[in-house]
């Protein structure tokens, strides 16, 4: 089968471009049948997962780039179960590999991709917001974690930190400044079968189908791509001293068991905010709004795994 490169030359602040030149070679070299294609903006990706799989037959996309371009992929693909999907992790945050044990070498990325031992099939999440829907891979938020995404995405940190290699950090570098400054909301959650949690003062929720989010942080280590569950976690009720704390531990999952984080199984969930909140989507920004929902989609995606 053919395989479909999508490739974000501008991901890890520039380094895609670098890295495909040395993928192609190997290409050539070792004879695979593929297409390159060079996402030229935003939301390119998109565009070209949409025409590749617009005949709704079997695939192979391989995403070169960062959760960001991986995230405008799923949202292009037309039927997620008839596309297998390889990666080479080239972004800043790269939770995506870190969850599946992709390696982080390109070379040893794209072996595992042309001679696969693992495939799972991965469920992906849609975040509904204002009557809009929008895949996820990694996870989906609201509240103080997008915020963060917000900022990641305009901040000098993530061009000067991927200079040095630690790009990831940029998470964290922001993650402390919006500390300061944001002021925590009343959230409502209801689950199916209409059970409704409040929530007071509560910083964020994240609804995570892999375990690591905003670079490392491991908000949800139970989770599990395949087992046709998300993973909820709210953090509430905690003065911001505790959370400096607590954060550093997430790195690790041992936050877990806290008084002020509480984590959920489900397939599907409804946040309601006192006030608009900003979301993301796999670390993308969306506007700030009130009441959302969070859900599994009944089609799965085949994802090639280390
Ligand atoms: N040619 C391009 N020029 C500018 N931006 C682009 C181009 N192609 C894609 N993009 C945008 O770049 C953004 C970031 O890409 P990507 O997520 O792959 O890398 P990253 O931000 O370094 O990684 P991560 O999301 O893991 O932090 C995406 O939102 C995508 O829309």
């Amino acid at each position: 089968m053919k395989y479909h490169f999508i490739v974000n030359p501008k991901s890890r602040s520039g380094m895609g471009e670098m890295i495909w030149t040395m993928i192609e070679p190997e290409l050539k070299k070792r004879r695979v049948d593929y297409q390159r294609y060079l996402t030229e903006k935003r939301r390119h990706a998109e565009k070209i997962a949409a025409g590749i799989t617009a005949d709704e037959q079997e695939h192979m996309i391989v995403v070169l780039g960062g959760d960001g371009t991986v995230n405008e992929v799923i949202n292009g693909i037309r039927i997620p179960e008839k596309v297998t999907l390889g990666y080479i992790p080239i972004g800043s945050s790269n939770d995506f590999a870190r969850g599946l044990n992709i390696p982080k070498d390109p070379m040893e990325a794209l072996n595992i991709i042309l001679d696969p031992r693992n495939i799972i099939h991965m469920d992906l999440g849609v975040l509904t917001a204002a009557g809009r829907q929008r895949r996820f891979a990694v996870s989906a938020g609201i509240g103080f974690d997008a915020a963060v995404c917000h900022e990641v995405c305009v901040s000098r940190w993530k061009v000067l930190l991927n200079r040095i290699g630690l790009g990831k950090l940029s998470y964290a570098v922001v993650a402390l400044d919006r500390l300061k400054k944001d002021r925590p909301v009343r959230m409502t959650v209801i689950l199916p079968g209409g059970m409704e949690q409040i929530f007071e003062k509560t910083y964020f929720a994240a609804f995570m189908n892999l375990p690591y989010e905003g670079g490392g942080f491991k908000f949800c280590p139970e989770a599990v791509p395949s087992d046709g569950l998300m993973d909820v976690v709210i953090v509430h009720g905690l003065p911001v001293m505790k959370i400096l704390c607590l954060l550093p531990l997430a790195f690790w999952g041992k936050h877990v068991g806290f008084r002020g984080v509480t984590l959920l199984k489900c397939r599907k969930v409804q946040i309601k905010t006192s006030i608009p909140f900003p979301l993301h989507t796999d670390g993308e920004p969306g506007f700030p709004r009130r009441e959302i929902a969070a859900a599994l989609m009944q089609s799965r995606l085949n994802v090639i795994t280390g």
